[in-house]
Protein backbone atom coordinates (compact mmCIF):
# COMPACT_ATOMS: atom_id res chain seq x y z
CA UNK A 1 0.00 0.00 0.00
CA UNK A 2 2.51 2.50 1.03
CA UNK A 3 4.77 1.22 -2.14
CA UNK A 4 1.78 1.80 -4.49
CA UNK A 5 1.13 5.57 -2.89
CA UNK A 6 4.41 6.54 -3.27
CA UNK A 7 4.63 5.13 -7.04
CA UNK A 8 1.36 6.94 -8.24
CA UNK A 9 3.12 10.11 -6.14
CA UNK A 10 5.77 9.75 -8.29
CA UNK A 11 3.97 9.26 -11.28
CA UNK A 12 1.89 12.13 -11.20
CA UNK A 13 4.51 14.46 -10.56
CA UNK A 14 6.23 13.46 -13.37
CA UNK A 15 3.77 13.59 -15.86
CA UNK A 16 2.37 16.70 -14.49
CA UNK A 17 5.93 18.61 -15.36
CA UNK A 18 6.53 16.68 -18.50
CA UNK A 19 3.07 17.67 -19.81
CA UNK A 20 3.25 21.60 -18.47
CA UNK A 21 6.28 22.86 -18.55
CA UNK A 22 7.09 24.19 -21.87
CA UNK A 23 10.37 25.57 -23.33
CA UNK A 24 8.92 28.94 -23.02
CA UNK A 25 8.41 29.16 -19.31
CA UNK A 26 10.95 31.25 -17.14
CA UNK A 27 9.30 30.98 -13.62
CA UNK A 28 8.13 27.91 -11.84
CA UNK A 29 6.43 27.72 -8.77
CA UNK A 30 7.85 24.78 -6.31
CA UNK A 31 4.63 24.03 -3.78
CA UNK A 32 5.37 22.10 -1.07
CA UNK A 33 4.80 18.59 0.71
CA UNK A 34 5.64 14.60 -0.30
CA UNK A 35 4.26 14.52 -3.93
CA UNK A 36 6.24 17.64 -5.03
CA UNK A 37 9.17 15.88 -4.18
CA UNK A 38 9.06 14.53 -7.61
CA UNK A 39 8.21 17.91 -9.04
CA UNK A 40 11.37 19.41 -7.88
CA UNK A 41 13.41 16.12 -9.38
CA UNK A 42 11.99 16.65 -12.39
CA UNK A 43 12.26 20.11 -13.05
CA UNK A 44 15.69 18.93 -11.94
CA UNK A 45 16.62 17.10 -14.85
CA UNK A 46 15.11 19.78 -17.58
CA UNK A 47 17.88 20.51 -20.04
CA UNK A 48 17.15 24.15 -19.70
CA UNK A 49 17.01 24.10 -15.98
CA UNK A 50 19.95 27.08 -15.79
CA UNK A 51 17.30 29.41 -17.83
CA UNK A 52 14.67 28.51 -15.05
CA UNK A 53 14.29 30.60 -11.80
CA UNK A 54 12.20 28.45 -9.43
CA UNK A 55 9.97 30.18 -6.21
CA UNK A 56 9.35 28.71 -3.13
CA UNK A 57 6.31 27.93 -0.76
CA UNK A 58 8.18 27.93 2.14
CA UNK A 59 11.41 26.36 3.92
CA UNK A 60 11.03 22.72 2.73
CA UNK A 61 10.14 23.86 -0.74
CA UNK A 62 13.26 25.73 -0.68
CA UNK A 63 15.31 22.59 0.08
CA UNK A 64 13.92 20.92 -2.89
CA UNK A 65 15.06 23.48 -5.30
CA UNK A 66 18.59 23.91 -4.04
CA UNK A 67 19.28 20.43 -3.48
CA UNK A 68 17.82 19.92 -7.00
CA UNK A 69 20.97 22.33 -8.67
CA UNK A 70 17.95 24.99 -9.56
CA UNK A 71 17.97 28.31 -9.49
CA UNK A 72 15.73 30.32 -6.23
CA UNK A 73 14.06 33.29 -6.48
CA UNK A 74 11.37 34.93 -4.48
CA UNK A 75 7.85 36.04 -4.62
CA UNK A 76 9.60 39.71 -4.28
CA UNK A 77 11.46 39.14 -7.09
CA UNK A 78 9.29 37.19 -9.57
CA UNK A 79 5.38 38.70 -8.73
CA UNK A 80 4.42 36.69 -12.23
CA UNK A 81 4.91 33.51 -12.13
CA UNK A 82 4.28 31.33 -15.41
CA UNK A 83 3.37 28.20 -13.60
CA UNK A 84 3.08 26.21 -10.32
CA UNK A 85 3.04 22.68 -9.30
CA UNK A 86 1.67 21.94 -6.07
CA UNK A 87 0.39 18.80 -3.94
CA UNK A 88 -3.22 18.56 -1.89
CA UNK A 89 -4.45 16.97 0.42
CA UNK A 90 -8.09 17.08 -0.96
CA UNK A 91 -9.21 17.81 -3.89
CA UNK A 92 -12.97 18.40 -5.15
CA UNK A 93 -14.92 17.69 -8.50
CA UNK A 94 -14.55 21.72 -8.90
CA UNK A 95 -11.06 21.45 -8.35
CA UNK A 96 -11.06 23.51 -5.33
CA UNK A 97 -8.41 22.35 -2.42
CA UNK A 98 -8.13 21.77 1.06
CA UNK A 99 -4.08 22.51 1.30
CA UNK A 100 -2.26 23.25 4.42
CA UNK A 101 -1.92 19.72 5.41
CA UNK A 102 2.12 20.52 5.91
CA UNK A 103 1.46 24.00 7.54
CA UNK A 104 2.67 25.74 4.58
CA UNK A 105 -0.72 27.22 2.96
CA UNK A 106 -0.12 30.78 3.21
CA UNK A 107 3.10 30.94 0.71
CA UNK A 108 1.84 28.21 -1.03
CA UNK A 109 -1.37 30.71 -1.80
CA UNK A 110 0.67 33.82 -2.13
CA UNK A 111 2.79 31.07 -5.17
CA UNK A 112 -0.58 30.24 -6.56
CA UNK A 113 -2.17 33.54 -6.86
CA UNK A 114 1.17 35.07 -8.22
CA UNK A 115 1.39 32.04 -11.42
CA UNK A 116 -0.29 31.96 -14.59
CA UNK A 117 -1.06 28.60 -13.76
CA UNK A 118 -1.72 26.10 -10.85
CA UNK A 119 -1.35 21.80 -11.44
CA UNK A 120 -1.96 20.23 -8.73
CA UNK A 121 -0.28 16.44 -8.16
CA UNK A 122 -1.58 13.95 -6.10
CA UNK A 123 -2.06 9.99 -5.60
CA UNK A 124 -5.62 8.37 -5.85
CA UNK A 125 -6.31 9.02 -2.21
CA UNK A 126 -6.78 12.53 -2.18
CA UNK A 127 -9.62 12.59 -5.02
CA UNK A 128 -12.75 12.11 -3.33
CA UNK A 129 -15.02 14.91 -5.31
CA UNK A 130 -16.15 17.14 -1.67
CA UNK A 131 -13.81 18.62 0.67
CA UNK A 132 -14.01 17.18 3.98
CA UNK A 133 -15.22 13.46 3.15
CA UNK A 134 -11.73 12.14 2.64
CA UNK A 135 -9.60 14.52 4.82
CA UNK A 136 -11.55 14.44 7.92
CA UNK A 137 -8.47 16.89 9.99
CA UNK A 138 -10.30 19.76 9.00
CA UNK A 139 -9.63 22.99 7.10
CA UNK A 140 -6.12 23.95 8.09
CA UNK A 141 -6.28 28.17 9.12
CA UNK A 142 -3.37 29.84 9.48
CA UNK A 143 -3.87 32.61 12.64
CA UNK A 144 -1.84 34.98 14.01
CA UNK A 145 -1.15 33.93 17.43
CA UNK A 146 -2.45 36.55 19.89
CA UNK A 147 -6.14 36.07 18.02
CA UNK A 148 -6.17 32.45 17.85
CA UNK A 149 -8.72 32.19 20.90
CA UNK A 150 -10.71 35.01 19.07
CA UNK A 151 -10.57 33.02 15.70
CA UNK A 152 -11.61 29.99 17.63
CA UNK A 153 -14.98 31.31 18.62
CA UNK A 154 -15.50 32.55 15.18
CA UNK A 155 -15.51 29.42 13.68
CA UNK A 156 -17.93 27.96 15.90
CA UNK A 157 -20.44 30.50 15.04
CA UNK A 158 -19.40 29.90 11.47
CA UNK A 159 -20.52 26.19 12.70
CA UNK A 160 -16.63 24.50 12.60
CA UNK A 161 -14.88 22.15 15.19
CA UNK A 162 -11.37 23.91 15.75
CA UNK A 163 -8.33 22.37 17.06
CA UNK A 164 -5.02 24.31 17.53
CA UNK A 165 -2.31 22.12 15.95
CA UNK A 166 -0.24 21.26 18.29
CA UNK A 167 3.65 20.46 17.67
CA UNK A 168 3.95 17.48 19.65
CA UNK A 169 5.49 14.94 19.63
CA UNK A 170 8.28 17.22 18.34
CA UNK A 171 7.50 20.31 19.91
CA UNK A 172 5.37 20.72 23.47
CA UNK A 173 2.99 23.71 22.30
CA UNK A 174 1.35 24.60 18.57
CA UNK A 175 2.68 24.04 15.58
CA UNK A 176 4.62 27.33 14.16
CA UNK A 177 4.33 28.04 10.42
CA UNK A 178 7.17 29.12 8.23
CA UNK A 179 5.57 32.81 9.13
CA UNK A 180 5.57 32.29 13.11
CA UNK A 181 1.83 31.93 12.94
CA UNK A 182 -0.29 29.09 14.45
CA UNK A 183 -2.30 26.66 12.39
CA UNK A 184 -6.28 25.80 13.26
CA UNK A 185 -7.69 22.61 11.59
CA UNK A 186 -11.30 23.47 11.65
CA UNK A 187 -13.57 20.08 10.72
CA UNK A 188 -16.81 22.01 8.84
CA UNK A 189 -17.79 18.37 7.81
CA UNK A 190 -17.95 17.95 3.90
CA UNK A 191 -18.16 21.14 2.40
CA UNK A 192 -20.26 20.75 -1.07
CA UNK A 193 -17.73 22.08 -3.84
CA UNK A 194 -20.66 24.84 -4.86
CA UNK A 195 -20.18 26.07 -0.85
CA UNK A 196 -16.22 26.38 -1.13
CA UNK A 197 -15.82 29.77 -1.57
CA UNK A 198 -18.45 31.50 0.40
CA UNK A 199 -16.76 29.69 3.11
CA UNK A 200 -13.65 30.28 2.22
CA UNK A 201 -14.63 33.95 2.59
CA UNK A 202 -16.46 34.01 5.83
CA UNK A 203 -13.20 32.44 7.64
CA UNK A 204 -10.85 34.94 5.73
CA UNK A 205 -13.34 37.84 6.88
CA UNK A 206 -12.44 37.12 10.10
CA UNK A 207 -9.58 39.26 12.07
CA UNK A 208 -6.82 37.31 12.84
CA UNK A 209 -6.92 34.82 9.78
CA UNK A 210 -3.75 35.10 7.44
CA UNK A 211 -5.32 32.52 5.19
CA UNK A 212 -6.79 29.63 5.02
CA UNK A 213 -6.42 25.87 3.28
CA UNK A 214 -9.19 26.39 0.83
CA UNK A 215 -7.81 26.91 -2.62
CA UNK A 216 -10.78 27.75 -4.92
CA UNK A 217 -10.42 28.98 -7.98
CA UNK A 218 -6.62 28.54 -8.63
CA UNK A 219 -5.88 25.44 -10.11
CA UNK A 220 -6.42 25.04 -13.48
CA UNK A 221 -4.92 21.21 -13.97
CA UNK A 222 -4.87 18.15 -11.42
CA UNK A 223 -2.92 15.10 -12.30
CA UNK A 224 -3.61 11.57 -10.13
CA UNK A 225 -1.33 9.16 -9.85
CA UNK A 226 -3.72 5.67 -9.94
CA UNK A 227 -2.99 2.39 -8.01
CA UNK A 228 -2.71 1.00 -11.36
CA UNK A 229 -0.43 3.18 -13.00
CA UNK A 230 -2.64 5.16 -14.63
CA UNK A 231 -2.89 8.86 -14.69
CA UNK A 232 -6.06 10.46 -14.15
CA UNK A 233 -6.10 14.37 -15.80
CA UNK A 234 -8.57 16.71 -14.77
CA UNK A 235 -9.19 20.10 -15.91
CA UNK A 236 -11.83 23.26 -15.51
O1 LIG B 1 1.06 22.28 3.76
C1 LIG B 1 1.24 21.37 2.96
C2 LIG B 1 0.77 21.38 1.59
O2 LIG B 1 -0.44 21.99 1.38
C3 LIG B 1 0.90 20.07 0.82
O3 LIG B 1 0.94 20.42 -0.53
C4 LIG B 1 -0.24 19.11 1.07
O4 LIG B 1 -0.29 18.83 2.46
C5 LIG B 1 -0.08 17.81 0.28
O5 LIG B 1 1.07 17.16 0.68
P1 LIG B 1 1.44 15.69 0.19
O6 LIG B 1 1.85 15.78 -1.23
O7 LIG B 1 2.57 15.28 1.11
O8 LIG B 1 0.23 14.85 0.41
Amino acid sequence: MADLVEKSKKLSAYAAVDDNLLPSHRVIGIGSGSTVVYVAERVGQASNKSDLVCVPTGFQSRQLIIDNGLRLGSTEEYPEIDIAFDGADEIDSNLGLIKGGGACLFQEKLVAACSKQLVVVADYRKDTGVLGKGWRKGVPIEVVPAAYTKVSLDLVKLGGKPVVRSGLPAKAGPVVTDNGNFIIDCDFGEIPPAQVAELNAKIKALVGVVETGLFVGLASKAYIGNADGTITKKTV
